[in-house]
């Protein structure tokens, strides 16, 4: 059809929309049967399989001819995945709140949308509700590109018993957002400590000589901000959607690449997408050469090791904790030989877990 006209092209798009929504719900009975399927061949079956969702995201992105991007197909599928799962079983996922947090963005980036979210106050009870089983997994940040580990995450692995199901990096980019008509009329500006750290140029800049107030976090800055229109909070676009309140100013922050990094905890243990990563706890001997020695295996087994954070390890003085990432499964072979070496030469070795590499 040559230039066809608004009419016309509403109703092809209506056209399509029903045949959209016919294969969405066919896609969506399909997986209700997939759940039939899981309980019939093992009662404790697990529902939630990210393995499956990575491989799903990467054959999205793989087939993508545009004109989406590959990022907006991805998320587009994370929700339906999201959809679907929550018909075989509805996920609770407890986060480091209050409600418009980053940590809550990257919950709902991870897991999409039909998920039922629990807000908690601290790291450590998030680690105990999944610990208890009054949430399925548990979203907590565990690293920043400008201000490093969360030691306070790094060390609740030391006592749980939980696994490492997953991570997810966010762009962290934040928003000026206030009930104010303008930056004139702001009487201060709330955020988290860090947040108002990443954005000091700007606010030096824009407003000069008004108060920063540090408050436990961005979200609770936000539901400030939201009773009384001389605060202005530095947040995510999620707490200006929560809260209600407009954004005077976007991507505040001094540095455009400021990412933080978080873990999905969970007591399952995630089976092999082909593209994975495994995160180990060791231990050694306070003596020379020993880290050296403990790692040497990795490197000789053709393991490549992507990071190493140390932390005290609360037992005695000097003595460490080693948190290592490799890329790979611990089924795979060479994963799996390095790592039975590794449990002959360290005090202890606790893999932590093996997951996919983040697909959005
Ligand atoms: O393949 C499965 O195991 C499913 O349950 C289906 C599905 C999907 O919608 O594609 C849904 C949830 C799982 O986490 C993984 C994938």
């Amino acid at each position: 059809m040559a230039n066809p006209t608004l009419d016309q092209l509403r109703k092809h798009i209506d056209a399509l929309d029903e045949k959209i929504q016919a294969l969405l719900n066919e896609r969506a009975s399909c997986a209700q049967q997939v759940a039939e399927a899981k309980r019939s061949e093992d009662p404790d079956t697990v529902f939630y399989r990210p393995e499956r969702e990575a491989e799903v995201l990467r054959m999205v992105r793989e087939r993508n001819n545009g004109p989406l991007s590959d990022d907006e197909v991805a998320r587009l599928f994370r929700e339906i995945m999201s959809a679907c799962l929550a018909l075989e079983q509805p996920l609770t996922i407890a986060y480091l709140g209050p409600e418009g947090t980053y940590t809550q963005e990257a919950a709902l980036k991870h897991f999409g949308h039909s998920v039922q979210l629990k807000p908690l106050a601290a790291i450590d009870e998030i680690f105990r509700e999944v610990e208890a089983g009054s949430a399925d997994f548990g979203v907590v940040p565990v690293e920043n590109s400008i201000e490093g580990a969360i030691n306070h995450t790094l060390d609740m692995f030391i006592r749980s018993p939980l696994k490492i199901c997953g991570d997810v990096e966010l762009r962290i980019h934040h928003q000026l957002i206030t009930n104010s008509e303008s930056l004139a009329a702001v009487k201060s500006v709330h955020a988290h400590q860090q947040a108002l750290a990443q954005c000091r140029e700007w606010l030096d800049a824009n407003l000069p000589g008004v108060e920063r107030v540090a408050v436990s976090s961005n979200g609770e800055a936000a539901r400030q901000a939201s009773e009384d229109s001389a605060i202005a909070a530095i947040a995510s676009d999620a707490a200006a959607e929560t809260y209600g309140l407009d954004t005077l100013a976007s991507n505040i922050e001094d540095d455009p690449n400021n990412t933080t990094r978080f873990l999905v905890v969970g007591d399952q243990s995630v089976g092999s997408s082909g593209n994975d990563k495994t995160t180990l706890m060791v231990t050694v001997q306070n003596e020379a050469g020993a880290l050296y020695s403990l790692l040497e295996p990795v490197s000789r087994h053709g393991v490549s090791m992507t990071k190493i954070e140390s932390r005290p390890s609360r037992m005695s003085k000097w003595d460490y904790v080693f948190f290592v990432d490799v890329e790979g499964h611990r089924d795979d072979e060479s994963v799996a030989a390095a790592l039975k070496e590794l449990e002959t030469r360290a005090s202890m070795l606790k893999v932590l877990g093996s997951y996919p590499k983040c697909e959005l």
